[in-house]
């Protein structure tokens, strides 16, 4: 079982501050409003659920803790630092890193290629750097493709590394999805829909992938998805969203119970 202490005692000296503290977020696009002011916390190396039905606001509030989007008003915090107006690549940096509902892969290039494309948000050559070949983007290069390398061997991809990612059966594409997300060591995983498209046996096999490495690298994780057995098996907490606005909150037993969220999502999931 995976204990985390989410809160302590006030002016105790093991305040466990939460790594992503995202408050009254509101963001709009012409009449509709995809985020009417949740908020929601997550803390280091804990696992959260973001759940609700379609048009809830799950993955616009993913796009703007990621910078894709820009709210309106509203502030979200990362390790203390304010991310509303950051660019995309500093956030990514910070220590952030996402996987998308339909795969970010480029089919025709290699799995390592994929994955070495995640280094470069986030390593620090810059243009000049690279233009000029300086000794120190050579020595950059080689050490991700070894974090590339060592990270393909841990998700069980190290077989396919020189395949294109296209040729690849999906519930492969995924893993390589996962490894592209992970190689810059964020400390905080937003993983969108991880479930959609994979049978049963790859759901769990997943599952059982997130935790591990959300356990081994002490990562947090925020995870949206509909399947509610991959959000009981791996989340310490869920996070419900309806019409944009935080729905409920709890362990994912209390909130699969809870008669809102019943009539908001799950009933209409059943
Ligand atoms: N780029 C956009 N332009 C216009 N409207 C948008 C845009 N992105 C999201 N929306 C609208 O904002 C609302 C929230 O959408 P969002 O995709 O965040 O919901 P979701 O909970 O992720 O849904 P799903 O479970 O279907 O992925 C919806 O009404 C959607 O149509």
């Amino acid at each position: 079982m995976r204990i985390i202490r989410l809160e302590t005692e006030p002016g105790s000296p093991l305040v466990l501050r939460p790594l992503l503290e995202v408050d009254d977020i509101h963001l709009s696009f012409g009449g509709v409003r995809a985020l009417d002011g949740p908020g929601l916390t997550v803390a280091p190396g804990e696992i959260v659920g973001l759940i609700g039905p379609n048009g809830a606001g799950k993955t616009s509030l993913f796009n703007c803790i990621s910078g894709l989007y820009a709210p309106d008003s509203g502030s979200i915090r990362f390790a203390g630092e304010e991310l509303v107006g950051m660019p995309r690549h500093r956030i990514a940096r910070l220590g952030i890193g996402r996987t998308f509902q339909n795969l970010g892969l480029i089919p025709r290039l290699p799995v390592l290629h994929n994955v070495l494309a995640g280094t470069y948000r986030t390593t620090r050559g810059g243009f000049w750097a690279t233009a000029l070949a300086l000794p120190q983007v050579a020595r950059d290069e080689e050490r991700a493709t070894s974090d590339a390398l060592k990270l393909l061997h841990s998700l069980d991809l190290l077989d396919v590394a020189l395949e294109p990612v296209g040729t690849l059966p999906f519930g492969t594409q995924k893993r390589v999805e996962l490894a592209r997300a992970l190689i810059g060591e964020p400390r905080l995983l937003l993983v969108d829909e991880p479930a959609n498209g994979l049978v049963h046996s790859e759901v769990m096999e997943l599952a059982d992938t997130i935790r591990r490495l959300a356990g081994e690298r002490n990562m947090a994780v925020l995870v949206v998805e509909h399947h509610m057995g991959l959000v009981r098996s791996i989340c310490d907490r869920v996070v419900v969203l309806d019409f944009g606005k935080l729905l409920a909150e709890g362990r994912p037993r209390e909130v699969a119970n809870d008669p809102r969220v019943v009539e908001a999502y799950l009933g209409t999931a059943a």
